[in-house]
């Protein structure tokens, strides 16, 4: 018989209990998380709404896929890695000359353990360093003058003058960035189409969208701990907040789905694929079509495991409500219209505290 705990979770409506299943996780099926290819990305709208359907289906399952042939180079990947990889391996000292702390908390270094995204299982070991939205490096405003709509550029200056001594580090993640961001943004317009909206619904609001990148390394382990205890989770149970996730993983494997039956799906790596997932403004958005789906990362090899999500959000002062093709009579909006920006705050706010504040109370509805 299948034995169960319960783990709180932080969702869409608030935190809640959830039964999840202690036996080791599964294969997933094919529908559970699909292989979409993207070779037709840009060959038309027809094409287009072939693969938006494909995505429509996984959304509505476990808001998890994969995608190959997605046009980001794999040397590219490979490059940003190696450099990732550079920065990890320097002394604790030198990587926090750029700490989130310093940076003024927006982008930067976060050491291992130092933070625990779910409160019922240990803190996350994993160390990372993170990027956020820049409009300099935008490949759609080129050319422009810039306006720090963020105030986050004092805040990149700083950690990009704290990795100068790592010659390639700013220029490889920067061109590994803007490929990902391009992507998104082509993402998101399958995801406009999934939701029978126009392809470009969305266009307007990922102009200068909170999109942030997040390089991870997961230490490995040397044994087992004894006792029978588990070794620490690499980045506990959590949903992702803002719209879409691309996620590169390496080939360690470790990335685990709860189903909709609360059993741990095993996300194993496939070469040359991205893992596209949902997050909880997009569910939000969708009135609950969509599916932002619990997630966890065990490392339980001797090795480093390293990944690579970016997320993206909307443009961060928005207000956005449940799109008009998700309601009619029969389905009332359940979600109140806020920006994705204050949606990220309210969020990031709940994990660190376990709290809401008072005045936020009706944004988590
Ligand atoms: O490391 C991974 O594979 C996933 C990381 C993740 O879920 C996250 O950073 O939100
Ligand atoms: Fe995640």
């Amino acid at each position: 018989m299948t034995s169960f705990t319960t783990l709180e979770l932080l969702t869409p409506t608030g935190p809640v209990s959830r039964r999840v299943s202690l036996a080791p996780p599964r294969k997933p099926t094919e529908s559970e998380m699909p292989i979409i290819d993207l070779t037709t990305i840009d060959d038309g709208e027809n094409a287009r709404k072939v693969l938006a359907e494909k995505m429509k289906l996984a959304a509505e399952n476990t808001g998890f896929f994969y995608v190959s042939n997605h046009g980001i180079p794999e040397k590219l990947i490979q490059s940003a890695l190696e450099q990732v990889k550079g920065f990890f391996n320097q002394s604790p000292a030198d990587k926090d000359r750029v700490g989130f702390a310093r940076s003024g908390k927006s982008c930067g270094y976060h050491s291992v353990g130092s933070t625990q995204i779910n409160n019922t299982e240990t803190r996350d070991k994993k160390e990372t360093f993170s990027m956020r939205y820049d409009t300099r490096i935008d490949p759609f405003h080129a050319g422009k003058t810039h306006e720090d709509v963020n105030s986050t550029f004092a805040a990149t200056d700083f950690v990009w003058n704290g990795t100068s001594h790592l010659p390639n580090f700013r220029p490889v993640l920067t061109e590994f960035y803007q490929e990902r961001l391009k992507l998104a943004r082509k993402i998101i317009r399958l995801f406009a189409l999934a939701l029978g909206l126009p392809e470009d619904y969305f266009d307007s609001i990922v102009t200068q969208p909170g999109a942030d990148a997040v390089h991870i390394h997961y230490p490995g382990t040397d044994e087992m701990p004894r006792n029978g205890q588990d070794v620490d989770v690499g980045i506990g149970s959590h949903t992702d907040i803002q719209c879409v996730t691309l996620l590169w993983q390496d080939m360690s494997g470790g990335l685990q789905v709860l189903s909709a039956a609360d059993e741990w799906l095993d996300a194993q790596p496939i070469e040359g694929t991205l893992v596209i997932n949902i997050g909880d403004f997009l569910q939000r958005l969708s009135n609950n079509k969509f599916k932002s789906t619990v997630h966890r990362v065990y490392n339980r090899q001797k090795t480093s495991r390293y990944a690579m999500p970016f997320f993206l959000g909307f443009n961060p002062d928005h207000i956005c409500e449940v799109v008009p093709t998700c309601v009619d009579a029969d389905h009332p909006p359940l979600y109140e219209p806020i920006s994705c920006g204050k949606w990220r705050e309210v969020r990031l706010k709940l994990a660190e505290t376990g709290k809401v504040a008072s005045q936020d109370k009706n944004s988590l509805l």
